[in-house]
């Protein structure tokens, strides 16, 4: 099976260029102006810009457990049509895989019906329930991408540094959802401006900077690699760059919604607007942005979590933490902070690319002959309002709903294979 793109744009050191892009058996073969190829199949990119495919760290497929919220099958389409072709999925499913059968079992449903490629987490603890580790040794066998325990925080410092020496012993890393349990306050949102005055509980920046200033001399003492997921606080910030002036092995994630709202932009008792960690402060957004440039941010994750509507209905203290992000990164970060002038259009697509393959050591990400045929066609001009009724996630929990956007995939290509395509029915 073969496939010629013809007539797209490649972003390169130098600006764009014409590019022509041969694809056999799901590598990249070739990439030229003008290739003497016969393909079994032609496609004319009418000028899009052609990047990667979108890699997101931190995404809820839901399955098995929770297929009323999403499923492996729904999930992968969101995930295609937001432009990603590789996602890892977070372990926090029902059964949880927290050993080598149902890992192995999960592997067989993403192999089914996963439309993009999915790397399964495996949980850090039985159960994630921060008690007894689990078979890390057998879960690395049975193809697990990394350890976490997202949904919650490991709340024993004896129980993260077993945790990140087995890791580090393996090679693997220790993903961490930070969040000290005796800080939460029953909180629903950020403890500061909103939640005083809407006078609800809120959750303070500290009970997610704790585990991270803990969490970093663990990883030091372990020599483990440790990555802090959704980032949110500039006390967070503050504590990732200090420790990797230090030399410690961190890296850092942070997700669209930190970066483009913060706790001002909650409308009413819109649960829409509820996800953990929450929307925090201006100056912690400010933060999150400045992390982002200097690197001590590593990359983007969307941490797309879906929940049904019946849940978010709920109100804002009782619907479950969570929002989805998959649809809607990228016509998001392009027109919020390209088109404003804040990342440039190559730091956005690297965010999303390359910068969490090389901090994974993953071998996605970049367009090069011999790699894995992963794209996306953009149409930067195209622009749309946000609407969940088309998304293709089974999750309508957006805060975005209506924002006017541009820069939405057109077409993406994975192993090189067409996954979705504008206009076309989904299968
Ligand atoms: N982010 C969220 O608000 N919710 C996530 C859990 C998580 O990522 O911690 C979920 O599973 O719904
Ligand atoms: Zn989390
Ligand atoms: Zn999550």
């Amino acid at each position: 099976m073969s496939l010629l793109i013809k007539n797209g744009r490649l972003l390169t050191e130098t600006g764009e260029k014409e590019v022509e892009i041969f694809i056999e058996d799901g590598i990249i073969s070739e990439m030229g102006t003008s290739l003497d190829r016969q393909a079994d199949e032609v496609i004319d990119a009418d000028g899009k810009l052609i990047a990667p495919g979108f890699v997101d760290l931190h995404i809820h497929l839901r399955e098995p457990g929770g297929e009323k919220k999403e499923t492996i099958a729904t999930g992968t389409m969101a995930a295609a049509k937001g432009g990603f072709t590789t996602v890892a999925a977070m372990p926090n499913t029902r059964p949880v895989p927290d050993s080598k059968e149902q890992l192995e079992k999960l592997q067989m449903k993403i192999n089914e019906t996963g439309r993009v490629r999915v790397l399964p987490y495996a949980s850090i603890t039985v159960r994630e329930l921060g008690k007894e580790l689990t078979d890390f040794e057998g879960l690395k066998e049975a193809g697990a991408f990394a350890f976490t325990d997202d949904g919650v925080g490991i709340q024993e410092a004896g129980m993260m540094l077993a945790a990140m020496k087995k890791a580090s012993a393996l090679d693997m890393a220790i993903v961490a959802h930070c969040e000290d349990n005796t800080l939460i306050n029953k909180g629903s949102l950020h403890e500061g401006k909103k939640s005083a005055e809407l006078g609800v509980n809120g959750i303070p920046s500290v009970c997610e900077a704790v585990h991270i200033a803990r969490d970093v001399l663990l990883a030091e003492a372990a020599d483990c690699h440790y990555h802090v997921c959704h980032i949110s606080t500039k006390e967070s910030v503050r504590t990732v760059r200090e420790a990797k002036r230090n030399g410690i092995k961190v890296t850092a994630e942070v997700t669209p919604h930190h970066l483009l709202l913060n706790e001002e932009d909650i409308t009413g008792n819109d649960a829409n607007f509820k996800m953990n960690p929450p929307l925090r402060s201006r100056e912690d957004q400010q933060a999150l942005i400045e992390g982002l440039l200097d690197g001590t941010i590593d990359f983007i994750a969307t941490d797309h979590a879906p929940h049904t509507s019946e849940e978010k209905a709920e109100g804002f203290e009782l619907a479950p933490f969570g929002i989805v992000g998959l649809e809607t990164a990228f016509p998001l970060l392009y027109t919020k902070m390209v088109s404003e002038g804040t990342i440039t259009l190559k730091q956005l697509i690297e965010f999303l690319t390359i910068k969490p393959c090389e901090a994974f050591g993953l071998p996605y990400g970049k367009l090069v002959p011999g790699a894995a045929a992963d794209l996306v066609l953009l149409d930067l001009d195209h622009e749309e309002e946000i609407d969940p009724a088309v998304f293709l996630s089974k999750g309508k929990n957006t805060p975005f709903t209506g924002w006017s956007c541009k820069g939405w995939p057109a077409m993406t290509i994975a192993a090189g294979k067409i996954v979705w395509e504008k206009g076309s029915v989904a299968v």
